[in-house]
């Protein structure tokens, strides 16, 4: 039996055609006061500041969001047992992560639900899964360039565990994110078969030129992959520059029936080596908003945010695509 993205869709449908992604998580972390120059990143406030990632969540949902992304994105086994942490420990974070998005949906729809002019849906969470990449902590989710020993098999065992984690946690959908070459689509595509999952997916990746993955590779070769599993509803790109996704758009509809999920960053680019955000190129929230309405008219129906986004963001789209707060 396929994963079918029957939430996902009814969520487009009572929209009127459009589902809103929350905002950048590690950057309203950040604006909260979390400081995380490190290589487990925005996971570290897993174990330091777990009520914080509470209150971005309970802040996106205020702001408009229908789906809420997980704080798992950098959060890994290997990272956690690399940490001096226990297999059991590292398990139990990132079930918090998903614990967390829960309560404070839960928590948020129960009010919503009280007040009769409120006009917020029930949020769906998607447990985020970052790339091999981001877990190196080197930027690479941003160039594909994983090195010589990595292979499929290797990407496979990365994703395997966390997958099975996350998904025992009782999340809505997954949302692989930031996904940078096709050899990590593959065995992501492949993983969701083996471990026969059964909730929907996404998988976004990365750009830098607007034409191909960030490694360089072609679309089409990805996206043939893609189309061929049930298992993956939904594919996208996630943190690429806002100027460059009109075009991708229009490349995917080309290339796939999927349904089409876009929330690009500020335009900032990530500097890997010195852990910090470089030269805004379209910081404007109003541009954010109506480039917003432009992937919308073009064809993708989940729309959002990533790195250096904020509620304010969020709140705009969210007025902007369903004309309601
Ligand atoms: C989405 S990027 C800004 C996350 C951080 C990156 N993986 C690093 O650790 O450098
Ligand atoms: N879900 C992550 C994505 C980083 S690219 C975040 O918003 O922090
Ligand atoms: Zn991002």
């Amino acid at each position: 039996m396929g994963s079918e993205a029957g939430a996902v869709e009814e969520l487009i449908a009572r929209n009127g055609g459009v589902a809103v992604i929350d905002g950048g998580l590690a950057t309203q972390l950040e604006a909260l006061g979390a400081v995380f120059n490190d290589p487990l990143w925005s996971a570290l406030c897993l174990i330091r500041d777990p009520h914080l990632i509470k209150q971005v969540h309970l802040q996106y949902l205020e702001a408009g969001a229908d789906i809420l992304v997980t704080s798992s994105y950098q959060a890994t086994i290997p990272g956690f047992l690399s940490r001096g942490m226990s297999l059991e420990e590292g398990e139990l974070l990132l079930q918090r992560s998903v614990k967390l998005a829960l309560e404070a949906r839960d928590s948020f729809w129960k009010l919503a639900q009280q007040n009769e002019e409120s006009n917020y849906n029930c949020a769906l969470v998607a447990a985020s899964i970052g790339s091999y990449g981001a877990y190196l902590a080197d930027g690479s989710e941003y160039s594909g360039n994983y090195g010589p020993s990595v292979d499929l098999e290797k990407l496979k065992d990365f994703h395997r565990r966390r997958l099975q984690v996350l998904v025992d946690a009782g999340p809505d959908l997954l949302a692989f994110e930031t996904i940078p070459n096709k050899l990590e689509a593959q065995a992501i595509t492949e993983l969701l078969d083996e471990e026969n999952i059964q909730i929907p997916s996404w998988i976004c990746f990365s750009s830098m030129d607007g034409e191909h993955l960030s490694s360089g590779e072609d679309f089409k070769d990805c996206l043939d992959i893609l189309n061929t599993s049930e298992k993956v509803s939904i594919v996208g790109i996630n943190c690429a520059s806002p100027l460059i996704v009109e075009n991708l758009i229009r490349q995917f509809k080309k290339l796939t029936k999927k349904l089409l999920a876009v929330y690009p960053n500020s335009g900032e680019v990530w500097d890997g080596r010195a852990k910090k955000w470089l030269q805004p190129e379209c910081a404007n929230e109003k541009r954010f908003d109506l480039l917003a309405k432009r992937w919308h008219e073009c064809g993708a129906s989940l729309i959002g945010g990533c790195c250096r986004t904020t509620p304010s963001t969020i709140r705009s789209i969210s007025m902007l695509l369903k004309n309601k707060p």
